[in-house]
């Protein structure tokens, strides 16, 4: 969690109009100097316009500016009190060593990121706020990122982000032409992919400088690019700041080149070390290069810290500053009085707030609140700009057409797993191994027909007439001489079940049948067959249970017919009507294809738009879209369509193999199978909106994905009947996306039932429902997830 700020007021020399270091003087004079200082803020306070005209006035406009990244334990302070104004119509060269803070400064600029407190303008308004334009076209900005699509032509490319700041295609052509050649780009038909980095990154330059927006915000635009190059690309941003409608802003490692500038702030430890133009600073310090004024203003830098250090403890000590009780009089409400490095003068000098802070007891007045300008939540979802949608859906569906391999893998995926689901699910082993010692034929010593499924074994022992009836089970049958031996190949799993007749068991069979009122307890157990069973595999027990059940009552109806007595009288006293649902044997395929189906569908819209999303944010392209205004239920809405095009074409297939290949049973409406799976679809995606927007990292990404998988397939009754689940895990699974839309879709499937019965509308509501709240989640994750 950031930090919050504390906003302490910063107070210091006024702005002294040259805003570079001002080491402050013998402590003696510390305690008058505040003084001072103070009353000649009010005058100047009584005296001059209004702050938010002035601010209005410049480009930009940063006052007091503070950024902390990390925790309150552990914070890392970004910008630290800093004050920034760029003029209108100028070059303001942002310079300062790696990490200082340049990026973090301009995203806030941009309204990319927001500051923990302090305030910044932009174009007159502030970033994010009803109306003011930023983000938006008014902006050009090229990130430190390449920020574009490898699969784009550099026309295309120009012409996607032409299209998302409202320009029309000739208007883009014309540009194109003058962009080649001033940064000296390849011909506009190769693809980015193809370019060099240094090319690369002079197409995103001229991306940013397309449209010719009013600020120009450029991120080290100059890295990788030869001298000759550097100092053209330079004179053109002289060129279009000559007419005072653009105002460029440039960071760069290349100090010197900034001399083209119209204004410098040197940035170091979150503050600036001077704000001035080129040619002040290298008077002012005497130096050759900017460079020596860097390290000069960095020397200073230490030395005043030092110095205030020192200097505050005794004036502490020794004065007691009074706190300001009215507002109006307060250094927030100050004027800019002209100052180019804020009003408080520039940032090193004593004004530079601190631990060692002289004065805590001048607070900051409370700034506005942030939501008073910001944009109503509600009017984020506002209706999407046409222009920018259609650039967002080309885009897209571009990149489909340029990526056709990842394409048929992404529609042949979810049929490729609905033929293995189909061909290696649900249906019952054949060939089960069945160790038989059956005494009744070794026992034998007549001769009578042969049994045709089993050499050897006489087909009028009703013992052989069973296990014919089990081999028409598909089960396999070994013949073994003892029980012993049976059994011991159960132990060794060699067979799954071991059956054991008694010598005389076709004669207790029919005595059984026969006589079923006085059943000897001789004929009960000679006429009992004996199964011991492995056990170890449910499912493969369970069938084999089942099958060696169904064929005895085959069997023993068969015999007691032949004998002249009521086949019934062999069947336990249970009358099993045809089933109301299903069939009297369902098959597991039946029961998860339901589960399957919507599962496939729901997790490949997970990876598809997780994967879109992530590629787009990694790579900045998103953060530039962003900062031209784009907004992220655009963004939302326009992966929403291009992908349920991707998702039409997934389920059309796998509804065909599904139903019509394989043959799944089917007894209600196909139509609302369908509507199911593309909710289901749409539910996949909007879930990896939500992971794309929380997560930075692929693999973060995979993570998130892969450990919701789980939970779902195993929870929603797709593997196992919710009513055989935990008590504590029961209504868990009722609140997870596919468990009512598994039940809902398998009563359509399996009884028939059409959309008005409960059980089917309640899935629809409950997928909605989710859709619903995924989407609402990415949009707020996509506004809140700022730095
Ligand atoms: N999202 C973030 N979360 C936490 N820390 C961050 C984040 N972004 C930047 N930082 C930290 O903030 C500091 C300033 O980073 P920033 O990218 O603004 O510097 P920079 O001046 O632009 O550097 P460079 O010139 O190398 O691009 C660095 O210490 C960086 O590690």
């Amino acid at each position: 969690m950031d930090v919050e700020s504390e906003g302490v007021q910063p107070v210091g020399p006024t702005g002294n109009g040259g805003h570079t270091v001002e080491i402050s003087d013998p402590k003696a004079d510390a305690a008058d100097s505040v003084h001072i200082e103070l009353a000649a803020r009010r005058r100047m306070f009584m005296s001059q316009p209004s702050t938010v005209a002035i601010r209005r006035q410049q480009a930009v406009c940063v006052r007091r500016a503070h950024k902390i990244y990390g925790t309150k334990k552990n914070p890392n302070v970004v910008l630290d009190g800093l004050n920034m104004t760029v003029p209108k119509g100028s070059i303001y060269g942002l310079l300062g060593a790696s990490g200082c803070g340049k990026t973090t400064l301009l995203s806030c600029i941009v309204g990319r990121r927001r500051l923990n407190s302090g305030e910044i303008w932009v174009l007159g308004g502030r970033p994010c706020s009803r109306g003011s334009g930023v983000p938006g076209p008014r902006i050009g900005y090229m990130p430190q990122e390449i920020a574009l699509y490898g699969e784009f032509s550099i026309r295309e490319t120009l012409i996607y982000f032409g299209w998302i700041c409202g320009m029309s295609i000739a208007q883009v052509d014309e540009r194109v032409e003058f962009l080649v050649k001033l940064l000296q780009l390849p011909n506009a038909s190769r693809f980015i992919k193809n370019l060099s980095g240094g090319q690369q990154r002079r197409v995103s330059l001229a991306s940013a400088l397309l449209h010719q927006p009013e600020l120009l915000i450029l991120d080290e635009p100059t890295v990788g690019v030869d001298p000759v190059l550097r100092q053209s690309i330079w004179d053109h941003l002289v060129e279009i700041v000559k007419d005072n409608k653009t105002t460029v802003i440039v960071t760069t490692h290349y100090i010197d080149e900034t001399r083209q500038a119209h204004m410098i702030g040197l940035m170091r430890g979150g503050k600036f070390l001077a704000e001035e133009s080129p040619a002040d600073l290298l008077a002012k310090y005497q130096a050759e290069t900017l460079e020596d004024v860097f390290l000069k203003l960095a020397v200073l830098q230490n030395m005043g810290k030092r110095r205030r250090s020192s200097i505050a403890q005794e004036v502490v000590e020794q004065i007691r500053v009074p706190a300001i009780a009215n507002p109006a009089l307060d250094l927030s409400s100050e004027e800019d009085h002209g100052e180019i490095s804020g009003e408080f003068g520039d940032n090193i000098s004593m004004s530079s707030r601190g631990p060692d802070s002289i004065t805590p007891e001048i607070q900051a007045p409370p700034l506005p609140p942030e939501e008073d300008t910001k944009v109503p939540l509600m009017e984020y979802f506002k209706f999407v700009n046409p222009n920018i949608m259609r650039a967002l859906l080309w885009k897209n569906i571009m990149w489909m057409l340029r990526n056709v391999g990842v394409m048929l893998f992404i529609l042949g995926l979810p049929v490729g797993q609905i033929v293995l689901f189909c061909w290696a699910i649900g249906h019952d082993p054949v060939g089960l191994k069945v160790a038989v010692a059956n005494y009744e034929q070794t026992q034998a010593n007549f001769s009578l027909m042969e049994c045709p499924s089993f050499p050897g074994c006489n087909y009028t022992m009703l013992s052989c007439r069973y296990l014919e009836n089990l081999k028409n089970k598909s089960i396999d049958v070994q013949f073994y001489q003892t029980e012993d031996e049976a059994r011991e190949e159960v132990s060794h799993g060699r067979a799954w079940a071991s059956l054991v007749f008694a010598h005389n068991y076709s004669e207790a069979v029919v005595e059984r049948s026969e006589n079923l009122r006085n059943i000897k307890d001789w004929t009960l157990e000679a006429a009992t067959v004996g199964v011991s069973m492995d056990m170890s595999n449910q499912q493969i027990g369970t069938l084999l249970f089942r099958d060696i059940q169904y064929a005895y009552l085959d069997f023993i109806q068969g015999i007691l017919k032949d004998c002249d007595v009521n086949p019934s009288n062999g069947r336990p006293p249970i009358q099993w009507n045809t089933p109301i649902y299903g069939d009297r044997d369902p098959n597991f395929t039946d029961f998860a294809a339901p589960g399957v189906i919507l599962t496939i569908i729901f997790f490949l819209s997970v990876a598809l738009t997780s994967g879109a999303m992530l590629i787009e944010r990694n790579e900045g392209i998103l953060e530039r879209c962003l900062v031209y205004g784009v907004t992220g239920v655009e963004i939302l809405f326009s992966h929403v369509i291009s992908q349920l095009l991707v998702m039409f074409i997934q389920t059309a297939m796998v509804i065909v193999f599904s139903f019509y290949v394989f043959d799944i049973t089917l007894r209600g409406e196909l139509a609302s199978v369908v509507l199911m799976t593309v909710l289901t679809g749409l539910c996949g995606m909007s879930f990896g909106f939500v992971i794309s927007c929380s997560v930075d990292s692929e693999r973060s990404a995979v993570y998130m994905a892969m450990g919701s998988f789980l939970p779902i397939v195993m929870l929603c009754g797709i593997i196992w009947p919710i009513e055989g689940m935990h008590p504590l895990v029961k209504p868990l699974s009722i609140f997870l996306p596919l468990t009512k839309s598994t039940e809902s879709v398998r009563s359509i499937m399996q009884r028939g039932w059409m959309i008005d019965h409960p059980q089917v509308y309640m899935g629809f509501v409950s997928i909605t429902i989710w859709i619903i709240i995924f989407l609402t989640l990415s949009i707020l994750l996509l506004k809140f997830k700022k730095g």
